[in-house]
């Protein structure tokens, strides 16, 4: 990119509101010019200067803090001056529109990140981690998310697109200079690492696919047969009466959702219709409802009464419980313990509770699983693009296994330069302009 044709522009940093200090940015080639006009003296790099700034009428307009950064040593890889100005809309929005007066441009949404990214500052794993900083639901998220910014996600994507160009490289050699087959114990070998690397990738994949609430925030569906205390449960989360409770079966007929925050994670509690025997057609919507309360969630509750025998209704629920147990966490809970225990249930180890008395049981329970998704080294892909690019990827190596067997080299070649390619996308696309518009079109203003 040729930096002298890029033109210099300015935002508001940071929140559109009441706060104490806001943060005008100033990025590009006339930004030094532009900075020491509002400033009328000189700035020196990386120091913090206190100065008075002026409008271009020359009315004093605020006292700041005026950062400079010299190029190529700043967030965008460009000049960049950082004025810290009193908080406030009004003030911040002066500072702003001098600055354009004097010839910078207001920044698109993300156009800051983006600099960065066309100026080599980040790669693009670490801008989608900015990106989604901001939006961060809980702490864990946060951490995770500082740890792709310091490079980890990159790290484990050039070390498998380094596996990847190595295997390639004993092809290449073969496919120019060999006359016969590869040696056997060659190709083997080439099996065998194509194999761990596939199963290093699936097993991202997977962990990943398990931990997106991570990052969007949990979801946990509460299911049962009617009358167990779902909605019971759901009021006692909330600690307010949020839904209506009554002895009489189906009093939910809706699925109820509200936020709850478990230890360090915010979690969504999605409270159902009971799932009884479908006789007509709003009960059978509720059963589906049910099931894509499921599908959708992270964690199952799965409701029963205790008090109460086992019931052909409950048995439904046993199915769902049977169907889902490999791909969600389910917790069973035996509520109205304090009625007595007349049901059985084989197989199953469940949480016995009263929530009319007592939860805690079930919000240990609870946060044990969420801190298990939240406490892991296991590196995390946070978008929809990421986990497209690695599932390409492990598609390409998939594809590539057949021809290696039958030394078809070249287009085993061909299937592993592909993998070679939706691998290293995650970091470095080739690029597409649309891609980048759209990717950081999305970041907020003024980053
Ligand atoms: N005031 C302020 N706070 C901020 C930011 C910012 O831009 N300004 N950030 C924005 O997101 C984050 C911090 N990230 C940053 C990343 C790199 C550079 C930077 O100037 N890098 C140069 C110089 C490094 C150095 O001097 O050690 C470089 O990489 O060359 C600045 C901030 C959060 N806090
Ligand atoms: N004794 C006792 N009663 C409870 C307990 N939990 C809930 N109940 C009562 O059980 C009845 C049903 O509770 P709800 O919370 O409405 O049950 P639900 O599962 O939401 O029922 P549907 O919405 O019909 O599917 C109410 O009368 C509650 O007061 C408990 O721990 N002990
Ligand atoms: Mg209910």
């Amino acid at each position: 990119m040729n930096l002298e044709k890029t033109d210099t522009i300015a935002a508001i940093a940071t929140a559109h509101g009441v706060g104490s200090i806001a943060i005008v940015r100033l990025s590009g080639p006339e930004a030094l010019a532009i900075a020491q006009k509002i400033t009328k003296k000189a700035l020196k790099p990386r120091f913090a200067h206190l100065r008075t700034l002026y409008n271009h009428q020359n009315e004093i307009i605020d006292q700041a803090i005026v950062i400079y950064f010299k190029a190529p040593h700043s967030f965008t890889g460009e000049d960049v001056v950082e004025f810290q100005c009193h908080g406030g809309i009004i003030v911040a929005d002066m500072v702003l529109r001098t600055l354009l007066y004097h010839g910078a441009r207001l920044a698109e949404p993300g156009e800051f990140s983006k600099r960065a990214f066309l100026n080599g500052k980040i790669d693009l794993s670490e801008a989608e981690a900015i990106a989604k900083i901001i939006e961060a639901k809980s702490e864990d998220a946060a951490k995770i998310l500082a740890r792709q910014l310091k490079g980890e996600l990159a790290s484990f994507v050039e070390e498998v697109r380094e596996q990847l160009i190595r295997i390639l490289a004993y092809v290449e050699v073969n496919i120019d200079y060999a006359e016969e087959d590869l040696p056997v114990d060659l190709q083997e070998q080439m099996q065998n690492q194509l194999e761990t690397i596939s199963k290093n990738l699936a097993k991202t994949l997977e962990s990943s696919k398990r931990r997106e609430g991570l990052i969007e925030g949990f979801k946990v569906a509460i299911i049962g047969k009617p009358n167990t205390g779902k909605s019971s449960l759901l009021n006692a989360l909330l600690n307010y009466e949020r839904a209506i409770v009554s002895d009489i079966a189906g009093t939910t007929r809706d699925t109820i959702e509200e936020s709850v925050r478990i230890g360090s994670h915010l979690v969504r509690f999605v409270d159902t219709a009971g799932i009884r025997e479908a006789q007509d057609t709003i009960e059978r919507i509720g059963v589906e409802r049910s099931i894509k309360a499921i599908e959708e969630s992270d964690i199952v509750i799965a409701m029963f009464d205790a008090s109460r025998p086992l019931e052909s209704e409950d048995q439904k629920i046993i199915d769902l419980i049977q169907r889902y147990k490999n791909e969600k966490d389910i917790i069973v809970v035996l509520n109205k313990i304090d009625l007595g225990k007349e049901i059985t249930i084989e197989d199953i180890e469940p949480i016995e509770l009263s929530v009319k008395q007592d939860i805690s049981p079930l919000i240990k329970k609870l946060q044990t699983i969420l801190d298990s998704y939240a406490n892991t080294e296991e590196i995390l892909l946070v978008s929809r693009r990421q986990i497209d690019a690695v599932t390409k990827a492990l598609e390409a190596i998939d594809a590539a296994k057949i021809p290696l067997e039958m030394g078809e080299l070249e287009i085993f070649a061909f299937h592993i330069n592909e993998a070679i390619a939706a691998i290293g996308s995650i970091t470095r696309p080739m690029e597409s302009s649309e891609l980048l518009d759209k990717m950081f079109g999305e970041f907020c203003l003024g980053k």
